[in-house]
């Protein structure tokens, strides 16, 4: 029997950023594997035009949690869908939900976030640090709370190369951001953002930084632990290989590829593609969970959950890798033909830039103009190119992430514990993992039949030139 698994049997477990990727994993995991949980509250915004119980149904519904369903066929009866918006004070949470989470909570995960690199410092602030804060103050009023997770990134702190599993001051206090900011307009906020920012790409990074230091000082006598995985993939083997439903990181990019938008990218070949599957990241987040909760380490432990010490890949064996699955598995309707460059300067990215993304949509835009269509290319190229450029700063460098935490706790964990939450990235073979994530990109994606793949393979042979039936 897993003690971990045995350890949340019973327990009332607070998620925060359930509706998103990570989340997802999260709640589908704890089911599976301890399905007499007693509840999972979960802090839901209405979103879409569809309600909380809508935005639950939609999730529980869907294929990531048909495994679930047969272990925990009450699943629906065991979540219990908050109205929450972390944007607002006290999260907008009524009175007698706020009762019942103060008082039954036994452990809280801290996954909500805005991940937009371009946010406003404002709302990011808001979102990543102000939030943050109010949730380990509504953590020190609950009786049974036994471990508080707050999930960050291991680039929180990208501007140092080396990065141990410490939190680092950032150079202005958070409260006095905190403050600053309410009431600043927003054009001097613009304004400052450079400067307060200062080595950090964006400000995701940066919050997040943040946020860290704001849980370092308002910790109190919680038990609390932050988890730091590096570019969170599709799953590698749990539920079931390759899922994602996301555009965010890697995954855009593989479209843009295989429909053949992307055709060349600034990055460095040799540098280190530190991908980490989502299930590997839930794996460690259950098992810290556990840690933290019945061992109660004195000060707050920081893990880094990254791929790069333990099983390195590069951006060039991905490069290989993907662009060789588009040949088996190719992606329906593509643009021009999947084919790729990485680019090693500024000089030669915006040849290819002009050459080889921002011509053919144009030609492509005269020729619906011409037949009496909206023009729409260059403007989902500018677009294109402009994500592509914020992704920049992290396919071109390398990073050193300790992991003497991470690998601490795996060495405290039972031969069935590292079984069942197995976060041992070493076990990971890369072509397989690529393989199976462009086709979980092709089909929970992009939502394409895989009984289209012949058509689609004739047509990538009889294919050269830029072609569309978009
Ligand atoms: C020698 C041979 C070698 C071979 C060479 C081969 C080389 C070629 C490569 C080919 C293979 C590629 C292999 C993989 C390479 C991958 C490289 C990628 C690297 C990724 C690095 C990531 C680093 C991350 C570091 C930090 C990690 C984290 O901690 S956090 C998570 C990461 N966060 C993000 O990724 C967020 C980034 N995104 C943004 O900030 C914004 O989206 C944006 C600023 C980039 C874009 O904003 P914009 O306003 O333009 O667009 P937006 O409005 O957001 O959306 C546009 C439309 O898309 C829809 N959308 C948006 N989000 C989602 C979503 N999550 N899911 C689904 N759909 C979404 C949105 O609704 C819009 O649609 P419309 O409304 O219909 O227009
Ligand atoms: N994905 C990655 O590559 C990495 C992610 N991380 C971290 O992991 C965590 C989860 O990321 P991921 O799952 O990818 O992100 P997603 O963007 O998929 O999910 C974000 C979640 O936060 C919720 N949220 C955002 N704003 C609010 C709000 N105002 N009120 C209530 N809920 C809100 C979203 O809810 P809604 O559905 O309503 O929008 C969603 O559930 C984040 O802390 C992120 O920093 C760290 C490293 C890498």
């Amino acid at each position: 029997m897993s003690t971990i698994a045995a350890f949340y049997g019973g327990k009332s477990i607070l998620i925060t950023g359930a509706t998103g990727f990570l989340g997802k994993v999260l709640m589908e995991k704890l089911f599976r594997t301890s399905p007499d949980l007693k509840v999972i509250y979960i802090l839901v915004r209405p979103k879409a035009g569809q309600t909380l119980q809508q935005r639950v149904f939609q999730i529980l519904d869907s294929k990531l949690f048909e495994k679930v369903k047969e272990v925990c066929p009450n699943v629906h009866e065991k979540i219990r869908a908050i109205y929450a918006d972390l944007n607002q004070n006290d999260f907008a949470i009524s009175k007698e939900d706020m009762q019942e989470l103060l008082s039954c909570t036994n452990i809280i995960f801290h996954c909500a976030a805005t991940v937009r690199f371009d946010d406003t410092l404002r709302h990011a602030v808001q979102l990543n640090v102000t939030a943050t804060r109010q949730l380990l103050l509504m953590a020190s009023q609950m009786p049974k709370l036994e471990a508080f997770i707050h999930i960050s990134t291991a680039y929180s702190n990208c501007n140092l190369k080396h990065i141990d599993e410490v939190i680092y001051p950032c150079p202005v206090e958070p409260k006095k951001i905190i403050d600053s900011l309410e009431w600043l307009d927003d054009a001097i906020i613009d304004e400052i953002t450079p400067k307060l920012i200062r080595d950090w790409p964006n400000i995701y990074t940066y919050t997040k930084a943040l946020g860290e230091m704001v849980v370092q000082q308002e910790s109190r006598n919680l038990n609390i632990a932050i988890i730091r995985p590096s570019i969170v993939g599709a799953t590698w083997q749990e539920p079931f290989p390759g899922w994602v439903d996301n555009i965010n990181g890697p995954n855009g990019i593989i479209i843009a590829t295989g429909k053949g938008f992307l055709r060349a990218i600034k990055a460095t070949p040799m540098a280190v593609a530190d991908v980490i599957p989502v299930d590997t990241v839930v794996n460690l987040m259950l098992a810290v969970g556990w840690y933290t909760a019945v061992h109660r380490p004195k000060s707050t432990l920081v893990y880094h959950i990254t791929s790069g010490n333990m099983n390195p890949c590069n951006w060039h064996k991905m490069g290989v890798q993907v662009l060789a699955t588009f040949e088996k598995i190719p992606f329906e309707r593509p643009f021009r033909r999947p084919n790729a460059n990485f680019t090693s300067n500024s000089f030669t990215s915006q040849y290819w830039n002009a050459v080889s993304h921002r011509a053919p949509a144009i030609i492509y835009d005269c020729y619906l103009r011409l037949t009496g269509r909206k023009p729409r290319m260059t403007k989902l190229m500018n677009r294109l190119l402009r994500t592509v450029s914020m992704l920049e700063y992290f396919i071109n460098r390398s990073w050193e992430w300790s992991t003497y935490n991470t690998e601490m706790l795996m060495s405290e964990l039972s031969p069935e514990d590292q079984r069942v939450f197995n976060f041992d990235v070493r076990q990971l073979n890369w072509l397989e993992y690529i393989e199976n994530y462009v086709l979980g990109v092709k089909k929970y994606l992009l939502k394409e039949d895989m009984a289209g793949i012949p058509k689609a393979k004739q047509r990538l042979k009889r294919s050269c030139t830029p072609y569309s039936t978009l």
